[in-house]
């Protein structure tokens, strides 16, 4: 199940590997538990832990490739972030991007071998959403070919860039580019920011951090002014847009090539999110399958947590979800790869459907994500409250997801543009110029859904369920924006007239394509074993997924009140069907106990032990009497005491 998890044998294989040869080397594991650390000492710690596998890096991994890395960063740095964490995830992919090849030699090549620490500054204290509006200038002086940067007033200060606050000293700088009085918009500029040998800000740079956050503290996320601050025309990234000596602005094969750095992490964060739900899941079913409360059958011992339907209702159908969003996310990396690769040999055709089909995904991938892993942390009853079980540090990791690389509801408004561009082609009557991502919206419905209407009904029964409902809210909410626009209205104020149900559409469609990707990797695992299991996890995941989403089908007659009990009942049985399989479902994503950091989730079981232990390694615990109560509760105690008498 794992090479089906990871996408092959090969690297589930490998993860096994790495972890096998770090738990022989201690130097790599956490010196001591992260919620038992201040921030300090957890920067402190990552930054140690950083320099090792810089160093012995070559020793576990093949750092070429990506996956491989990413394990040794869970495993030894974990998710709580480090100095490096945006050096790599938004710096090197901006770099390799948008910088020309003149531009890598210089820089890239220096930020791979870690001469250099690099971050992605777009977002400012004013905006992060409408990019358009930035307010950090860069205006071009042509006579000395230079770029001057500049924080006009406070609202431009870049604000949030993860590692910007004390680790980096470059940044790939997102800024406006003015050239002759005329705004070019948003443009990419490296820039350094610190002296390379005292880390000393430069001049003219002010920097810092911006203090603690819910979560994700061990990235110093920061702040940073320019003071009409000059940097080479030649900083500018010059792979598809240039700026000759003279002024001249030589424009990009597409508009919105240098947001790639974001599509990047888009598309990689489908696959991250999967691993931290999989991971609450991970501890809240070993936990709840230890766990033993109240009886079902009152002649019998009490039961493992885990017997109750609603705890399986719970935790199962978003263990279907994280098998679906690891599904899922292993597609989007592939379209993400091909399309950078077609994107160097000037073919920009497929940029709009990835960041369609990205931007759907990210926000209902960490919406239902941030939802699965808070229900995870309620399964696991007090436990799950305490730092012990992890589980809030990973929700608070996770939900940040909602809000980086583009707000959700912002994001689904991306994907609603694609979708109403190809709802008007279905209303002109060109829809064989739909592409495949929304071919669906131009066939026709049939009159009702045939589920419970055949001996065993398919996933194909499913997924035109699921078409009809999309497809049917896709053409109304467009059929809205059309009808304010048909009435007076400018497309703008039409536009945010009918959000609410654009956005709907966006998330039906990408709900759609996540069963879809389901179903296809169902469809090719040749194991009869696996594909058993998971063919019980994928009819969970229809049954349950269709039951949110029933109204749109009830309201049209499309599914019947009888069909609607049918989908609830297969629900019911495939929870039941899972409930033997569970744990080893959720043991199949291998994570090591130091990978999980969960002291309620660790694979021996001893949930009471441990946590008996961890309490008694509290920082709180080493003394007896804290120096609060001497210095406090003591004398507020005594002096109580005292007026009674
Ligand atoms: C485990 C923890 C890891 C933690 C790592 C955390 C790292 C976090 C980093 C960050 O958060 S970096 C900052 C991220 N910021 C954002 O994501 C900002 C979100 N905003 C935007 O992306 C854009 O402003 C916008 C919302 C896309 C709007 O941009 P703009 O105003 O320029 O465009 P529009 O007029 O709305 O659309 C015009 C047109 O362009 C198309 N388009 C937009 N983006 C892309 C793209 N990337 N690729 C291709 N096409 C794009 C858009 O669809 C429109 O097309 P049409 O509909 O006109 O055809
Ligand atoms: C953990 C974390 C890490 C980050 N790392 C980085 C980083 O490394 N580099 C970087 O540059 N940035 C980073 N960011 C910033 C992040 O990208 C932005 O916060 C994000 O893009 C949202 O923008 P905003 O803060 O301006 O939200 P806002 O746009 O102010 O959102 C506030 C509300 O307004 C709504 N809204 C805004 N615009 C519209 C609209 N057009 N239509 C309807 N509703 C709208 C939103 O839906 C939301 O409800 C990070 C943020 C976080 C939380």
């Amino acid at each position: 199940m794992a090479a089906q998890i990871y996408s092959g044998e090969k690297y589930a294989s490998r993860r096994r590997e790495i972890s096998a040869n770090l738990a022989k080397r201690p130097e790599f594991h956490d010196s001591k538990p992260l919620p038992f650390m201040t921030r300090e000492e957890k920067i402190l710690e990552s930054s140690r832990k950083l320099t090792l596998i810089s160093k012995h890096m070559n020793e576990i991994i093949d750092p070429s490739d990506k996956r491989e890395l990413y394990h040794l960063n869970c495993e030894v740095l974990g998710i709580e972030g480090n100095p490096m964490a945006l050096h790599g995830d938004m710096f090197i992919p901006a770099l390799t991007a948008q910088a020309s090849d003149e531009q890598q030699e210089k820089w890239l090549s220096r930020a791979l071998r870690r001469e250099i620490i690099g971050t992605y500054a777009q977002t400012e204290l004013g905006h992060g959403t409408n990019l358009r509006k930035l307010e950090t200038i860069a205006t071009y002086d042509v006579d000395t070919q230079e770029f001057v940067l500049h924080t006009p007033q406070i609202t431009a200060l870049k604000w949030w860039p993860g590692n910007l606050g004390k680790s980096s000293n470059y940044a790939v700088v997102v800024a406006l580019m003015i050239i002759k009085g005329k705004n070019y918009g948003p443009q990419t500029f490296m820039v350094p920011l610190r002296d390379e040998k005292t880390h000393q800000p430069l001049k003219g740079i002010t920097i810092g951090d911006i203090g603690p956050k819910l979560a994700y503290n061990i990235v110093d996320n920061g702040f940073l002014g320019f003071d009409h601050y000059r940097i080479p025309r030649t900083n500018l990234l010059m792979r598809h847009t240039r700026v000759e000596p003279d002024g001249t602005f030589v424009k990009p094969p597409h508009a919105k090539i240098n947001y790639s750095a974001m599509v990047h992490v888009r598309s990689y964060m489908i696959t991250g999110q999967a691993i931290m739900l999989a991971y609450a899941l991970t501890i809240a079913t070993r936990y709840s399958s230890v766990r033993r409360q109240g009886q079902i059958d009152t002649t019998q011992p009490e039961v493992k947590v885990l017997e109750y339907q609603t705890q399986q209702h719970r935790l199962f159908p978003s263990i279907a979800r994280a098998y679906a969003f690891v599904f899922a996310g292993a597609e989007t990396v592939r379209l993400y790869e091909r399309v950078l690769q077609e994107v160097e040999t000037g073919n920009v055709s497929l940029m709009a459907d990835l960041h369609a089909l990205t931007s759907g995904l990210k926000s209902v991938v960490t919406h239902q994500t941030a939802q699965g892993i808070e229900q995870a942390r309620m399964a696991c009853g007090g436990h799950g409250y305490s730092q012990a079980s992890y589980i809030s540090e990973i929700f608070g990791v996770a939900v940040g997801g909602c809000t980086y690389e583009g707000e959700n509801l912002v994001m689904l408004q991306q994907l609603a543009r694609y979708l109403v561009k190809s709802a008007g082609l279905v209303q002109a009557g060109q829809s064989s110029k739909l592409g495949p991502l929304v071919a669906y919206l131009g066939a026709k419905s049939d009159s009702t859904s045939l589920i419970d209407r055949t001996p065993t009904p398919g996933f194909a029964e499913y997924v035109k369920t699921f078409q009809h409902i999309a497809r049917k809210q896709t053409l109304k909410a467009a059929q809205k924006l059309f009808g304010f626009m048909e009435k007076g209205d400018t497309r703008e104020v039409a536009w945010n007239k009918s959000t609410v149900e654009l956005n709907r559409a966006s998330r039906l469609h990408t709900r759609l394509y996540i069963v879809e990707a389901f179903v296809r990797r169902v469809e090719e695992v040749a194991d009869p074993r696996l594909k058993e299991v998971l063919t019980d996890l994928l009819r969970l995941h229809v049954n349950y997924e269709l039951l949110d989403v029933a109204a749109y089908a009830l309201e049209d007659g499309f599914l019947s009140s009888s069909q609607l009990d049918y989908i609830r009942e297969q629900l019911y049985f495939y929870l039941a069907k899972i409930r033997p399989n569970a744990v080893s479902l959720v043991d199949s994503w291998e994570f090591s106990d130091r990978e999980l950091r969960s002291v309620l989730g660790r694979r021996d079981g001893n949930v009471y032990e441990n946590l008996f232990a961890w309490a008694k390694a509290s920082p709180l615990n080493k003394t007896d009497v804290l120096p609060s109560v001497d210095k406090y509760l003591k004398p507020l105690m005594e002096s109580a005491r005292a007026s009674k008498l």
